[in-house]
């Protein structure tokens, strides 16, 4: 798929042009009258979660049938549910919360990926072996999720992306081999040692991700800009996580004036 660049003036705008965009492509999906629902993929970091407070304080929040929309997460922190770590907590927070209380979404919409149930003491103690069984417990968890949800042919119809500095989507890191993987019946594992903490976390596989209708890459300010400038112009990198994204309906990469000078030229 084509992949389109688009430069917000700086962060605040943008997120509240995701926040529109992501609002209104619900409201597009939903027209089509053989439609039941929209599934959305959201996302923690610093713009994921800053485009869901802009969801909250958007006038076109309420023009969404909030009970025929299902979230779920392109990754998680593997970390214990209540731990402030957890992407789900950040996105609870900036808009999910709100929904469930006023009755506009059930809490059975919300599909948060499992958390680490284990005590501190029994997570440090386990041996590699032990904690990769766990992970992979976790991720086939979140896995079943999605086929009993959505059936065999699962996918999602928005996914947003947080662009890390270094390049990485999710919980996708450079040069790891969890970018490389391939096979298609794969749709969420777990990973140990990321290089950005916290070790431990779940995430999205690219053949599932590539499934989504809407895939949309977000990353402001001038720290973003190499990532941006990378990811936008390769394809299938392994040191560029980002750029092995697709769509099947539209692709894009969305930032400011800082994050995208560089991608631009
Ligand atoms: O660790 C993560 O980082 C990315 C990006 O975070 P940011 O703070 O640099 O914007 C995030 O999108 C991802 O979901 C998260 O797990």
């Amino acid at each position: 798929m084509q992949r389109e660049l688009i430069t917000y003036p700086d962060q605040r705008l943008m997120a509240e042009a995701v926040a529109a965009r992501t609002l209104l492509t619900i409201n597009d999906v939903l027209c089509d009258p053989d439609r039941r629902r929209v599934d959305l993929a959201v996302t923690g970091g610093t713009d994921g979660t800053a485009i869901l407070s802009a969801m909250a304080d958007s006038p076109l929040l309420d023009s969404v049938d909030w009970h025929r929309v299902h979230v779920w997460w392109s990754d998680e922190r593997f970390v214990p549910a209540d731990s402030d770590e957890r992407n789900d907590r950040g996105a609870m927070a900036a808009l999910l919360n709100r929904l469930i209380a006023s009755g506009a979404m059930d809490a059975a919409q919300i599909h948060p990926m499992p958390a680490d149930t284990r005590s501190s003491r029994e997570a440090a103690n386990a041996s590699g072996q032990e904690t990769a069984q766990v992970l992979m417990d976790a991720a086939s968890h979140y896995q079943m999720e999605l086929l009993h949800e959505l059936g065999q042919d699962a996918a999602m119809d928005i996914m947003l992306f947080g662009l890390g500095p270094d390049g990485h989507v999710a919980s996708l890191f450079p040069d790891r081999r969890e970018v490389l993987i391939d096979d298609p019946e794969l749709l969420v594992v777990g990973l140990d040692g990321s290089p950005k903490p916290p070790a431990r976390r779940l995430t999205m596989t690219i053949p599932f991700i590539r499934r989504t209708s809407y895939v949309w890459v977000c990353g402001s300010r001038q720290a973003k800009a190499q990532a941006m400038d990378a990811t936008f112009h390769a394809s299938c990198d392994p040191h560029a996580p980002a750029s092995w994204l697709d769509a099947t309906r539209q692709l894009l990469w969305i930032g400011d004036r800082a994050s995208t000078v560089q991608a631009r030229h």
